[in-house]
């Protein structure tokens, strides 16, 4: 994916005729136009002779002064404005875009790498250098980035830090750290928000800083710095300015607390999901929250966040997780997994009491819970605050992209439920922020991502910290829509040998209530099936998904020219864009939301109708999180794909499987590709290696209804064999 040639396609003379509204009414003069020469952009020297495939370059998208981040969304669908230019034409300015002229973070070098793997916090080791600064990523093999809107910026004009080399990314790097917030931009002060910078020339190691009116100057240098990121911290190694983001606090009042979505139609259907229960001596599922015998506070909560049934994963996994099992619960999307490991704990922590307070020197947490996204992490806080809400709890929350000081502010004022992304929370252990004595419950959410070879080699440092208890001495809760085979075997390193593991329905099945449809779609046609499908779909909330960070960027922007309100997520925006973003979409300012796979895990946005799969994604396990973004909580959605048979052939077999377990229809051109395509490892009835159906101990205890209390293992497991 990704090799797209839209040069042919996006020259168009209304292109450069479309300007955003904020560019109107802030540049409207001729003065602040072109400074950026457009030609110097596509010298052979830059772009490594690749810039036939960057239509940025050929249009103007992003070429000179920056839009700044502003989430294209902010294109108005109904603004045309006359032509002054092109997208982000003329100078390096605003670098974020924000309204205020507001400074920040300044990734703003010309050159970024560009990754399929839009993923988090291990990720983001990599990010505050190498990742944008000025050096170009030979794959890619572009001259300079989309339309970065600022920040990151591809054409900067007046530093954009061209180059062909990673060195030129080193000397960008040295660039930035030497001061180029401090003596660059001397006071610079925009309104309100916090976001106003300011100059701290000489301050901290004495290589400049920046400062907002929340923010410290953390430089890289020096006895203070912060830990490198190869060596686990996020915030960067010597070079660069530091991340110093810190996220708005979320409403204290109880009705933003206690908002939720209704439950849809199909909430009830739950029922009849088959549950398995494997592993030896499972508890008696539940029916009803009362037989949980939670305590007052924590069922006051429950009624107050709307939940009057549970759902099948939740009448299985709380009396496993309050009878001291380890657990691996798989569960369709969107059916409360979330709930289902968070109401046990919570019950047991009101049980047991609490050890840390505020008053302690040293916070150690009762429980851990991981998240591979910073977004899901904020969410899965969000809902800890909500159902400790009014007891002496208090849950907190750490992740990448945000101020290290912020966290570790938060964490001080006392930490009993931990959530973090795995590189801020590798950061804070390393820092020796908190310990990790206490930890009685610790939880992989998304557990097979957690798992893989991304975030695994982090989750085994993780436990084998200083001070984390053994596996015997805690609880572990490893929870997803997906396990593969192979990650399920891993997982034993984790768990207790005697865990348990439900599964509800398929393991890696798709929710039911997400309508698929594989449109048959060649590269060439698919963005203008993508307008024809917005068109018709109107306001109704859509993620449309695409392989790539750039690629997320292209389409919103082209949306944008299409008058299509859209803003994007992705790994390469800054930390306070995406949460702009997610906001835009959630409360409905953007319908459409362009995104990456880092979107495609557990977010739990209200009323998302439509999921769009620009491009399939490479396994068929990330495509049921994808579309698993609708259809939530038994409300129905639609998932629609563009399967481009020159690069999506290897996913024919899954896809049919998939769709036919879901019952929904399976076009006969793909059942045909399915049939002549082969794939090492997959066959039809057992998945093969693609994902597992059952749990891979083999031991199946259950297969009943999730209203009915499951039976003892059939057949022991052999244990001996997971440790
Ligand atoms: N028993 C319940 N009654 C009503 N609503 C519920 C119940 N359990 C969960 N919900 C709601 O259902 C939505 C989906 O829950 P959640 O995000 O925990 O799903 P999930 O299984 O973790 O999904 P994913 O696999 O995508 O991460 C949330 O809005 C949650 O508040």
């Amino acid at each position: 994916m990704g090799d797209e040639d839209w040069e042919a396609e996006i020259i168009k003379p209304h292109v450069s005729s479309y300007v955003p509204v904020f560019e109107k009414d802030k540049y409207s003069s001729g003065a602040n136009g072109d400074t950026f020469n457009r030609t110097s952009v596509s010298s052979p020297e830059m772009d490594n002779g690749s810039s036939r495939k960057d239509p940025f370059l050929r249009t103007g998208f992003g070429s000179g002064r920056s839009l700044g981040n502003r989430d294209v969304g902010e294109f108005s669908k109904r603004e045309t404005i006359p032509t002054m230019g092109s997208f982000g034409s003329g100078k390096g300015f605003g670098n974020r875009g924000f309204p205020n002229n507001k400074f920040e973070e300044g990734d703003s070098s010309g050159f970024w790498k560009e990754s399929n793997n839009d993923c988090e916090d291990n990720q983001t080791w990599n990010r505050g250098f190498s990742k944008r600064g000025g050096f170009q990523d030979g794959n890619e093999s572009e001259a300079s980035g989309p339309p970065r809107r600022g920040g990151r910026g591809s054409f900067r004009g007046c530093r954009g830090g061209f180059g062909g080399s990673e060195n030129n990314d080193q000397d960008e790097g040295t660039q930035r750290a030497s001061g180029l917030f401090g003596s660059r931009r001397p006071a610079l002060s925009g309104a309100g928000n916090g976001d106003t910078f300011q100059s701290r020339s000489g301050s901290g190691s004495g290589r400049g800083g920046y400062k907002g009116l929340n923010e410290e100057v953390i430089t890289g240098t020096g006895k203070n710095s912060w830990k490198s990121e190869a060596e686990g911290g996020e915030s960067g190694d010597v070079q660069g300015p530091k991340v110093t983001y810190i996220p708005p606090p979320p409403p204290e009042d109880e009705d933003s607390i206690f908002a939720h979505y209704q439950t849809g139609i199909n909430f009830d259907k739950y029922d009849t999901i088959l549950v398995e229960v494997s592993g030896h001596e499972a508890p008696q599922a539940i029916l009803t929250f009362e037989e949980a015998n939670l305590c007052q506070t924590l069922s006051n909560n429950i009624a107050k966040a709307g939940y009057t049934k549970l759902t099948p994963v939740q009448k299985y996994s709380i009396p496993i997780i309050l009878a001291g099992r380890d657990l691996m619960a798989c569960a369709q999307t969107g059916s409360g997994k979330t709930a289902a490991f968070l109401l046990p704990i919570l019950a047991h922590l009101m049980r047991d009491g609490i050890t840390a307070s505020r008053f302690k020197e040293l916070q150690e947490p009762e429980c851990i819970i991981v998240a591979p996204t910073r977004e899901l992490i904020n969410q899965i806080y969000l809902e800890a605050r909500k159902f400790s809400f009014g007891t002496c709890i208090r849950a907190v929350v750490i992740y990448g992209g945000t101020q290290l000081g912020h966290s570790i502010r938060q964490i001080v004022q006392g930490c009993n439920i931990l959530c973090a992304t795995p590189g801020r929370l590798m950061d804070i252990i390393g820092k020796e922020k908190i310990g990790l004595k206490q930890v009685k419950y610790l939880v992989l959410d998304e557990a097979d991502r957690m798992l893989d070879m991304g975030f695994g080699p982090e989750m085994k440092k993780l436990i084998s910290c200083p001070g984390m208890p053994s596996k015997e001495q805690r609880q572990t809760l490893l929870f997803s829509a997906t396990f593969p085979e192979e990650i399920q075997r891993l997982a034993g390193e984790f768990l207790k040998s005697n865990y348990l593991f439900v599964a509800v329905g398929q393991v890696g099945g798709a929710c039911r209530d997400v309508q698929q449809s594989i449109l048959q779609v060649g590269q060439y046609s698919k963005r203008e099936k993508l307008v024809e499908i917005l068109r018709n779909i109107g306001d109704e909330r859509t993620m449309v998904f695409v392989e790539t960070k750039k690629k997320a960027d292209f389409i919103a922007t082209f949306l944008c020219q299409e008058k299509i309100s859209t803003t994007s997520i992705h790994g390469d925006r800054e930390q306070r864009e995406r949460e702009q973003a997610l906001g835009d979409f959630r409360y409905g300012k953007c319908p459409v939301l362009v995104a990456t796979s880092v979107a495609a895990r557990g977010l739990d946005i209200e009323n998302v109708q439509h999921v769009i799969n620009f491009d399939l994604p490479s396994t068929i396990d990330e495509y049921v999180h994808r579309i698993g973004r609708t259809g939530r909580c038994g409300n129905t959605g639609r998932a629609i794909s563009f399967f481009d048979p020159e690069s999506d052939n290897h996913l024919a077999q899954p896809l049919v499987k998939v769709l036919s377990d879901a019952q929904q229809d399976v076009p006969a051109w793909l059942e045909e590709i399915a049939f002549s395509t082969y794939v090492p490892g997959f066959s039809g009835s057992t998945r093969g290696n693609v994902f597992a159906s059952v749990d891979t101990r083999k031991g199946k205890s259950t297969l009943n209804t999730a209203g009915f209390s499951s039976l003892q293992a059939a057949n022991p497991v052999d244990n001996d064999s997971w440790d």
